[in-house]
């Protein structure tokens, strides 16, 4: 795995009643991320317990990664961390380089990596779970290396909700959430732009065998049975 044992100075600092998220806040991001976490049981013996779990959740606009991600949170207890709506609360908070990402946006194109990394990291340092989902994200080649560079990790499991372009045009023109990008100029920019960027990196962890790939045509519900099982079989890896 790609996490390392947690070093003797952070077994020395810690405190024995300390619980293991409390533990993983004394780490710096990077270590939090690539450092096994070193905690004590109730008798005193050394344990290490509650690694970083990390599900990226590909597919194309209007495939359905929100809507199965809200499922996937109230079931699983994950953290859901929208790349999509990160960079829109950058926006709405005229965060720095807001114009150039709402310029990004409405053409369809990906944010520079660096720009988004960074809210992704933020998000997850300021948050208390150790359990996310990634949703929109790694959209491209540079995504992704920009994520194992800066954060130092690799997902667990890639989810890819497989849809065809003609259902997620339809979803998307009827998503009603007022959104600069859901119109049909975007959308067919939208959908060039991931078959040409977002494929590869499918690919990529489709040869490393995480990518589970999902009939994403259906109702919510059938389409969450299909989820479930990625989830259930990995609960101990979770938990
Ligand atoms: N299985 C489904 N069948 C029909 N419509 C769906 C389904 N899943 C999601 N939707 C709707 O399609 C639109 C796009 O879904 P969303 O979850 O936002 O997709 P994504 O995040 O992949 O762009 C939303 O309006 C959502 O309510
Ligand atoms: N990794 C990402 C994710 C989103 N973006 C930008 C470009 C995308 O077209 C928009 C919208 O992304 P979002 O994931 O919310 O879109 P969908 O839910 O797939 O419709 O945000 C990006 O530049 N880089
Ligand atoms: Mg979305």
């Amino acid at each position: 795995m790609w996490w390392r044992v947690a070093s003797s100075r952070f077994a020395l600092t810690s405190s024995r009643s300390s619980s293991v998220h409390q533990a993983a806040y004394r780490l710096n991001f990077r270590e939090f991320f690539t450092t096994e976490i070193l905690t004590w049981a109730k008798d005193g013996r050394p344990s290490t317990v509650k690694t970083p779990f990390v599900a990226f959740v590909l597919g194309g606009p209007g495939s359905g990664k929100g809507t199965q991600c809200t499922k996937i949170v109230e079931t699983f207890g994950f953290t859901h961390l929208s790349a999509g709506d990160l960079l829109r609360h950058a926006i709405s908070s005229n965060y720095e380089n807001s114009a150039m990402i709402l310029d990004t946006i409405k053409e369809g194109k990906i944010v520079p990596s660096e720009v988004t990394v960074k809210l992704i990291q933020r998000a997850i340092e300021s948050s208390d779970n150790y359990k996310f989902l990634i949703d929109g994200f790694p959209r491209s080649e540079e995504n992704r290396i920009a994520f194992e560079k800066i954060i130092g990790a690799e997902p667990n499991i890639v989810l890819f909700f497989d849809c065809p372009e003609e259902e997620m045009v339809k979803r998307v023109l009827s998503r009603n959430e007022g959104r600069v990008d859901d119109n049909i100029d975007t959308i067919k920019k939208r959908l060039k732009v991931f078959a040409a960027l977002n494929l590869p990196v499918i690919k990529h962890y489709s040869e490393r065998g995480k990518v589970h790939k999902i009939n994403a045509v259906g109702t919510v519900d059938d389409i969450f049975e299909q989820v479930r099982p990625l989830f259930t079989a990995n609960e101990k890896e979770i938990e």
